[in-house]
């Protein structure tokens, strides 16, 4: 049976939630999937849906990224839950480097935890202009404790740059919202009302050149292998010719989905899979680039100004001078880099730098990129691309 085609009829927009581990947010994703499918837009996506893999079962955490889709009264969404854990912070930063909005989850109990601040600091510097904040929990929180949440937030928001005076902050409780107790339901609702109005339309670039990172790879058997990502910018069809940055291969688009609906054409902020002829499974990963043909010129040099994580921030305690090595996340990319700060120089936790990094190997780059470096498993620093070559 063919498939029904995907219709777009509302504006499109990639949130998703981020927070610290345990805070609620597959819950709240669960909540807000069956929240609107109540209100009759869109399907329920359970819990054990989101956090579908073995070792998610087991262990109750998130450690892969998940897609769902839903739709508002004026917009339709692509939503990725990203995991909380400390360990999978590098799956987080893939899922929010697609992010035109996110949805910070603290819990009210909890409070500000590590991977609060840290995943604030993240989204920065990947480019997520506008969070929205769930304050989930709150069916068990006491008020008086919720309202200094809400205010430690606030501050967090603003030592950020995200303006935490202007932020909405939602009390939600995405576990009772699930089990259909009205008031949380209606605040579910809340938030999403407060999503659709604070997080504007990001500009679309959809005339430029075809560029997607790739997040995942994967085989549909009798077909071919399939790049999943979110288009970062132009326009691609059923039948371009693309290559794939970081593979060296030229191929053909031969299909084009989202959300497992056919479409005709995906353009700048679809989150889609693509279908791409001859080309074998294992020569394309996460941090590969689809492009049009000869649209982009990859390199490894570059100049970034780049802050150095307090070891309060969950940083180094130890300076960095030239000749460190850590790894650069680089959109969906994960490469590792030779830092040059010129000379004797150091960069002491806490210090703004500029400094010259030499990749492993070739990526798109271009001035105004922001990345993450990381070391042994903990972020360490955040940057912004000044300069290429
Ligand atoms: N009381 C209460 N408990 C909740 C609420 N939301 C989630 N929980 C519980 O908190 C625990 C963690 O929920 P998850 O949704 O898995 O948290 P998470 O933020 O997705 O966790 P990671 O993805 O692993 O970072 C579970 O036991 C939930 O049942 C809520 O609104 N109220
Ligand atoms: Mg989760």
């Amino acid at each position: 049976m063919p498939k029904t085609a995907y219709v777009r009829t509302k504006p499109h927009l990639n949130i998703g939630t981020m927070g610290h581990v345990d805070h609620g947010k597959t819950t709240l994703t669960a909540a807000i999937t069956k929240v609107l499918a109540e209100r009759g837009s869109g399907t329920y996506v359970p819990f054990d849906r989101i956090d579908r893999a073995p070792e998610e079962a087991a262990r109750g955490i998130t450690i892969n990224i998940a897609h769902v889709e839903y739709e508002t009264d004026t917009r339709h969404y692509a939503h990725v839950d990203m995991p909380g854990h400390a360990d999978y912070v590098k799956n987080m930063v893939t899922g929010a480097a697609q992010l035109d909005g996110a949805i910070l989850v603290v819990s009210a109990l909890d409070g500000i935890m590590p991977q609060t601040a840290e995943h604030v600091l993240l989204a920065r510097q990947v480019g997520v202009d506008h969070i929205v904040v769930a304050l989930n929990k709150a069916d068990a929180g006491d008020e008086e404790l919720t309202d200094l949440v809400e205010l430690e937030v606030r501050e967090l928001l603003t030592s950020h740059g995200y303006g935490g005076d202007s932020v909405p902050v939602v009390r939600v409780s995405g576990l009772r919202a699930l089990e259909g107790d009205p008031r949380w339901t209606e605040a579910i609702g809340a938030l999403l009302d407060a999503v659709d109005t604070y997080v504007p339309m990001p500009e679309r670039y959809v005339d430029a050149p075809f560029l997607l990172p790739v997040e995942n790879v994967l085989t549909i058997t009798g077909r071919g292998t399939v790049v999943t990502g979110a288009v970062e910018r132009g326009t691609i069809r059923v039948g371009d010719r693309v290559e794939v940055l970081g593979a060296a291969v030229d191929t053909v688009v031969t299909g084009l989905e989202t959300f497992g609906k056919p479409m005709a054409e995906a353009q700048a902020g679809d989150s889609v899979a693509l279908l791409l002829r001859g080309v074998p499974r294992d020569a394309v990963r996460r941090g590969h680039i689809v492009a049009a043909p000869g649209s982009v010129v990859p390199s490894r040099r570059f100049s970034a100004q780049v802050y150095v994580l307090s070891a309060g921030e969950g940083g180094r305690t130890t300076p960095v001078s030239t000749g460190y090595r850590p790894q650069f996340y680089i959109r969906t990319a994960d490469v590792v880099g030779d830092v040059d700060l010129g000379g004797s120089a150091v960069a002491r936790p806490g210090d703004t730098v500029t400094m010259t990094v030499e990749l492993g190997r070739d990526v798109p780059l271009e001035p105004g990129l922001g990345f993450a470096i990381r070391e042994g498993g903990r972020t360490v620093g955040a940057g912004t691309v000044t300069a290429v070559g």
